[in-house]
């Protein structure tokens, strides 16, 4: 993996006609080979960040190079190393799957390659369907066609806008397989997604926006260390009204009726604090005769932290 980014992101600002800024300056790049998720609610400017990146939509200031190419002065090379892979198929009901991949490549004025047609169908499992009209597909193959026409110029880049939105558990699995397969094979994706379990699963960056700032990159694994909360249950023998004065110190709150004592610490003091927390607390309720039978361990999950974050910085 090369350290130059493919995609370098500088200050990038769009304010729509009618005065509403959707982007404020928005620095961000983007490594070769890497899965970038890109995470905000609704309107924060997803969709406005990757249609300026990919040329479709003019920069009110700022600049973005794509693999070296500036996409506003560079616009033809910059856009042919990117293939964007819309929600929905437009039109072409009554085309063929073979037909309208191959146009797709046709667009970006490459020459005919009916070789490089057959891989992209084979790896996406459409060459038996490759005769069929989309309108004859299921969801799945249809959302399938999308990642191949996106494919049939050979980009470096794709750009994935909500990959699996309004998708079966199924399919989205499946989709996921499809995407880690691409990455495999070299190429750096970007995925916008209202799904945080999607973005958990697959990215190895986040990026999370918000009212049209970039509000944090980080990868996925540091953010859920750093901002990751552990929780360690108790399930007691015998229930408690209150937690007991002595073991006011720790971080212990009852649930389940006083049935369960739930300890919070901290995700960031991985390691020699948190056994030395834990230790102290296991003494501290054998002295308070306080037995459990059961006990089990949980970590915030990427969600929480992004619900934490959304709020936090409101
Ligand atoms: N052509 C436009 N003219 C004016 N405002 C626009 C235009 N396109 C988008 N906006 C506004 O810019 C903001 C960002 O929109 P954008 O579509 O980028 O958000 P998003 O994060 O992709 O949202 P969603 O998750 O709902 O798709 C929104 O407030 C939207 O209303």
């Amino acid at each position: 993996m090369s350290d130059t980014p493919v995609i370098a992101v500088e200050g990038l600002s769009k304010v729509y006609d009618g005065g509403f800024q959707a982007l404020k300056e928005v620095d961000l790049a983007i490594r070769r080979g890497e899965i970038f998720a890109l995470l905000g609610p609704n309107g924060a400017g997803k969709t406005t960040l990757i249609s300026v990146i990919c040329g479709l939509v003019n920069a009110s200031a700022g600049h973005v190079s794509v693999d070296g190419y500036d996409n506003v002065r560079h616009f033809r090379e910059a856009r042919s190393r990117i293939g964007l892979v819309p929600q929905e198929l437009t039109s072409e009901a009554f085309s063929t799957v073979w037909d309208t991949v191959s146009f797709s490549r046709g667009l970006f004025g490459k020459p005919r390659d009916p070789v490089h047609i057959e891989k992209v169908l084979k790896s996406l499992s459409l060459w038996d369907k490759r005769r069929n009209r989309l309108i004859t597909l299921s969801g799945g193959m249809k959302r399938r066609v999308l990642i191949a026409k996106a494919l049939a110029h050979e980009p470096e880049i794709l750009f994935l806008d909500e990959p699996t939105a309004g998708v079966d558990v199924e399919l989205r699995r499946d989709m996921w397989e499809v995407v880690r397969g691409l990455r495999d094979n070299g190429v750096t994706i970007i995925l916008t997604t209202h799904y945080i379990e999607e973005a958990e699963e697959m990215a190895d960056r986040i990026g999370v926006i918000r009212a049209g700032e970039l509000v944090l990159v980080e990868e996925k694994h540091e953010l859920m260390r750093k901002l990751g909360r552990k929780e360690l249950t108790l399930h007691l023998r015998e229930p408690l009204t209150t937690v007991p004065e002595r073991l006011a110190h720790h971080d212990l709150r009852l649930a389940d009726d006083g049935h369960a004592l739930v300890y919070t610490y901290d995700g960031r003091h991985n390691g020699d604090d948190d056994q030395a927390g834990i230790a102290d607390l296991l003494a501290d309720l054998e002295e308070a005769g306080i037995h459990f039978k059961d006990l089990h361990t949980r970590q915030s999950s990427l969600e929480e932290i992004f619900v934490s974050l959304v709020r936090e910085k409101a």
